[in-house]
């Protein structure tokens, strides 16, 4: 594989209308072989973001966009030599999966023994050394989706980048997927730049994360640091649930799983159950407070919680934090 290479965004911004900024001035870095997702909500900039790194899309004049020490603003994605991984798959419904995955190699005039054996090696790394006849109609999605990171990878990108690439496959074959996307980043040490919309991939995905809200990183930082230590509400309650809780010394917040149900009047907190909702491996509680709050506690499975049973909240104090 090609040497990773770090990438850097210097005041890149986008408008597609004067005065409205989809991409507020961004200055990003990302690692050599560090896998970024751009996490955030509907039309918070993620995809622009992407586009500009890919080359698919420009920044407003001013902004740089840096592959190690070169400058490639002005270069088209086909120049940049980025792998790119979408939602919809964009195969060649035309060609079988081994054509699909050779098309990119053949536009590189590389020789045939090679472009065979680069084929094979990337079908068996996505476990697909048995499809490469098959049409690629004849494919599952997850599949589908296995010959379009074969066929990223084939060229030997600089950086690979997905959009979404998850979105379109169920929740069996989307774990099971993420799961794979996951060990081939990690064992082939690329850079990468992983666009989602969705918490729990993002965590499982990302060395670091980027939570984008209104074309802002609203917080860039490990997964962990980001769930134990958000920055902001948004934060907080994008990446998993969170309570409010309105102390006596002031306001905190704290992690439905770090707090516990307890029949104790003397707990520090005291409410009713409003409703319980088993997930399997645990039930989430709303419990309503005597204040009038509304909190979530998730308890053991095999804990019973009744609709109006009286409970105590109970919390240990390192599990609180405090936002601005
Ligand atoms: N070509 C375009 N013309 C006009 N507005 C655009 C264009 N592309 C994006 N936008 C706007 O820019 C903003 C950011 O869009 P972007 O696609 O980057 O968001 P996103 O976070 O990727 O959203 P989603 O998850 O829905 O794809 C949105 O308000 C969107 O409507």
């Amino acid at each position: 594989m090609t040497d990773p290479v770090a990438i850097r965004l210097r005041h890149c911004a986008r408008s597609f209308q004067p005065g409205q900024f989809a991409l507020h001035p961004l200055d990003l870095e990302i690692k050599a072989g560090e896998t970024l997702v751009l996490l955030g909500p509907s039309g918070c900039g993620k995809t622009t973001t992407l586009r500009i790194i890919s080359g698919l899309e420009r920044c407003d004049a001013g902004g740089e966009v840096w592959f190690g020490e070169n400058n490639v603003t002005a270069l088209p994605i086909e120049k940049r030599n980025v792998g790119m991984v979408f939602q919809n798959y964009a195969l060649f419904p035309n060609l079988n999966v081994a054509q699909n995955v050779a098309y990119g190699l053949r536009i590189q005039r590389l020789p045939a023994a090679e472009i065979e054996a680069r084929v094979n090696e990337m079908l068996a790394m996505v476990d697909l050394a048995d499809f490469a006849q098959r049409p690629v109609q004849a494919l599952s999605g997850g599949q589908k989706q296995r010959v379009s990171l074969a066929r990223a990878l084939a060229a030997r990108p600089r950086v690979l980048l997905f959009d979404e690439p998850l979105a379109a496959l169920d929740a069996k074959l989307r774990d099971k997927l993420r799961e794979d996307i996951g060990q081939l980043l990690q064992q082939l040490a690329i850079t990468a730049v992983y666009v989602t919309h969705d918490q729990q991939e993002a965590m499982a995905l990302g060395d670091r994360i980027a939570v984008m809200r209104h074309g802002r990183i609203e917080q860039l930082a490990t997964p962990r640091d980001l769930y134990h230590h958000p920055a902001t509400p948004f934060v907080a309650n994008f990446i998993g649930a969170v309570n409010r809780l309105a102390l006596p010394q002031g306001e905190f917040w704290c992690r439905p799983e770090e707090m516990q149900l307890v029949d104790n009047p003397t707990a520090p907190l005291q409410g009713r159950v409003l409703l319980a909702t088993f997930f399997g491996p645990v039930q989430r509680v709303q419990v309503g407070l005597s204040n009038g709050e509304v909190i979530v506690v998730d308890c053991p499975a095999r804990q019973m919680w009744r609709p109006d049973q009286r409970v105590g909240v109970a919390f240990a104090a390192e599990s609180l934090f405090q936002l601005s």
